[in-house]
């Protein structure tokens, strides 16, 4: 059809003048239109080079370099779509529905990803949005193959904003409960929420109530047998202490940690029924996964680590998506005033940024022998636990 095309123009050259300048103006129209398509191609690709260096520089992309793999390498290229909408709720949850005295039962209180977002300063713009929204454009939605399940307080949040640095991870900000509170709501419901991924992208989310959620282990299961599982484990001591003071900044006139703590202040008895010293207890919970997940299906990350050396944990999960390690310790640097690691450059962000105000609360003091009796409570639930992980997380 071009070659008649042409034959035509050529045919139209010899015959007048007028025919000539018409046959070389459809020409010019020809490659005016053919350079535009080439360079919506390539400037598209300009700002994320210069905001994110280091994905363009992956040449491992799996993505085809072909015409019809160009969407693929931009959406890889381009600075991935967060919307700013997409609300972080690190919500206070109860072990179960029976669990006794959780006050966060009666009225959810929220840790929202405004914080993590604010702290950034890092609104969209609309030009940004813009782009994000053409780059999330192809590839579709898919279930997780990756989640976190747990557990409260234990350095969920930044371990999910750690791993979203990852180019082949695409995670949904918000936690879902899909497998606690929103179960009844459906599959396709629960895909909806996840952003779109490409061939060879991890879709995750996290939630951490899950690990503690009777029924999560075989939904997760009848979902898919394969799902990677990871919870990031925390001293449970602190780790109750930290959601004690998640309460308290909501709700200020809840009784002492203390109080709360022991169901016999003089016999020393503590009171497990209460969720911030339920969740800790990690060996029971852990066993309710193994009735349906392997242990090497299963991560558990430190906390701890997480914080005195983010890179490395980060290299373990990496190798456990069976990811390129590509969040290395270029990646992070201390802050002295928040007192964590923070990112130098966030997902999607040329800025450094640090978790928001809810992550790395001061702890109210707790008295030192409240703190001894609970470390004797759960020492041997930590044996425990070591022994079953093969991982000694040194709470001891
Ligand atoms: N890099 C960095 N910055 C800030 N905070 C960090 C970081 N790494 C781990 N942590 C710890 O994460 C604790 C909050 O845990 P979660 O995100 O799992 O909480 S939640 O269950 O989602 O509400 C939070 O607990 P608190 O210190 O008690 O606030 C932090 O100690």
């Amino acid at each position: 059809m071009e070659y008649s095309l042409l034959c035509q123009h050529l045919h139209a050259l010899s015959v007048s003048p007028a025919r000539k300048k018409l046959a070389l103006f459809g020409i010019m129209l020809l490659l005016w239109v053919y350079l535009l398509y080439s360079c919506v191609g390539y400037c598209a690709t300009v700002p994320s080079l210069l905001v994110d260096g280091h994905r363009a520089r992956d040449a491992d992309f799996p993505g085809k370099r072909t015409e019809s793999g160009r969407a693929d390498l931009m959406s890889r290229l381009l600075p991935r779509a967060q919307s700013w909408v997409d609300l972080e709720s690190d919500d206070d949850e109860a072990v179960d529905s029976t669990a006794a005295r959780d006050f966060s039962t009666t009225e959810a209180e929220t840790d929202r990803a405004e914080d993590w977002y604010d702290a950034r300063g890092e609104r969209r713009s609309p030009e940004q949005s813009a782009l994000s929204s053409f780059s999330n454009g192809s590839g579709s939605k898919r279930l997780p193959q990756a989640i976190i399940i747990g557990v409260k307080k234990g350095g969920t949040r930044a371990l999910l904003e750690f791993l979203r640095v990852h180019p082949d991870i695409r995670a949904v900000g918000a936690e879902p409960h899909f497998f606690d509170r929103n179960y009844d709501n459906g599959l396709d419901w629960y895909r909806e929420l996840m952003p779109k991924t490409l061939e060879g992208q991890i879709t995750m989310e996290k939630t951490p109530s899950y690990f503690v959620t009777r029924e999560a282990p075989a939904r997760i299961y009848s979902m898919s047998r394969a799902t990677k599982l990871i919870v990031v484990v925390r001293d449970p001591v602190t780790r109750a202490i930290s959601d004690y003071t998640q309460t308290l900044s909501k709700k200020p006139d809840i009784p002492t940690f203390e109080s709360l703590t022991f169901k016999n202040r003089t016999t020393g008895l503590i009171d497990t029924s209460w969720s911030a010293v339920q969740i800790g207890i990690y060996a029971k919970h852990l066993d309710n996964w193994l009735q349906f997940f392997p242990m090497r299906q299963i991560l558990f990350v430190s906390g701890e680590r997480l914080i005195s050396d983010p890179a490395g944990e980060l290299g373990r999960v990496q190798d456990f998506l069976g990811l390129k390690r590509i969040i290395t310790d270029k990646h992070f640097y201390f802050n002295q005033t928040k007192g964590f690691p923070c990112l130098k450059k966030a997902e999607g962000s040329s800025k450094p940024h640090c978790l928001g105000k809810t992550k790395g609360r001061t702890h109210p003091n707790i008295h030192p022998e409240v703190v001894q009796r609970l470390r004797d409570f759960y020492r041997p639930f930590n044996m425990k636990f070591y022994q079953m992980t093969g991982h000694n997380f040194g709470w001891d």
